[in-house]
């Protein structure tokens, strides 16, 4: 049976590598994909990994049908097997819809690699719609680490390297990137709640929730 399934994690646990490898095996398998990515940190149209690959895809861009657009590829000849979506998480809710009609009408699996949750702990438009619709949740086997040497679960946005809990939803970025601009880590939730990055802790900032003692 087909399925809708949703590899979810932080940021930099291998989501990218991962959907790059499912390309790579079912290509060498004879098998093809439309490759939908949206909001690459390598620009319009790329499927990018830390570990340096990158393939060419189809910006899944706001307001696109996604499954009109397979449709419409398989109607002129075109060969598709699967699907594969990278930053699903910035899918409209709707988007995330037409997958799941892809999977049940057209028979195909579709494969969604994206962020849970976003910099305050709330969940994506796409990743929510997600949740609910997948057929599977896969977590990540390789998983990021907190500085506290705990796994990750929670992503931090810094600006001038400080940890930030408003803002916009959408800021394209990346962790371990230069101080004083937007950037991002990953942290347990426990440093996320206290707003302890790496940078906080190693400055030696204790947050006032540390010891959740009332005040006399
Ligand atoms: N120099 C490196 N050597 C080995 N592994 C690396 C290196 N740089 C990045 N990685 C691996 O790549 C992962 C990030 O992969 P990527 O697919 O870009 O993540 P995601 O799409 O989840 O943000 C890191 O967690 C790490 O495991
Ligand atoms: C937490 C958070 C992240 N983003 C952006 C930053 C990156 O461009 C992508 C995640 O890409 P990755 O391959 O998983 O590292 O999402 C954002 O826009 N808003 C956020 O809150």
């Amino acid at each position: 049976m087909p399925e809708l399934v949703f590899f979810s994690g932080t940021m930099d646990c291998g989501k990218s590598t991962l959907a790059l490898q499912r390309i790579h095996n079912r290509s060498a398998r004879g098998l093809q994909g439309v490759i939908f990515t949206r909001d690459d940190r390598a620009g319009e149209g790329k499927l990018s990994s830390r570990l340096g690959l990158v393939t060419d895809a189809v910006e899944a861009a706001p307001g696109m049908d996604l499954y009109a657009y397979v449709v419409g590829r398989m109607t002129q000849g075109d060969r598709v097997d699967y699907l594969i979506v990278d930053e699903a998480q910035f899918l409209a809710s709707e988007q995330v819809d037409q997958l799941a009609r892809v999977v049940d009408d057209l028979n195909l699996d579709v494969f969604a690699f994206g962020i849970t949750t976003d910099f305050r702990a709330r969940l994506f438009p796409g990743s929510q719609r997600l949740i609910e619709l997948a057929d599977r949740i896969e977590a990540l086997q390789v998983e990021a680490m907190c500085w506290c040497g705990a796994r990750a679960t929670h992503n931090a946005r810094t600006v001038g390297g400080e940890m930030v809990v408003e803002g916009e939803q959408v800021v394209v970025g990346d962790v371990n990137g230069p101080a004083a601009e937007v950037g991002y880590e990953v942290l347990c939730r426990r440093h996320h709640r206290r707003r302890m990055t790496s940078a906080a802790a190693h400055a030696g900032i204790l947050s006032p929730d540390v010891l959740p003692v009332a005040p006399a």
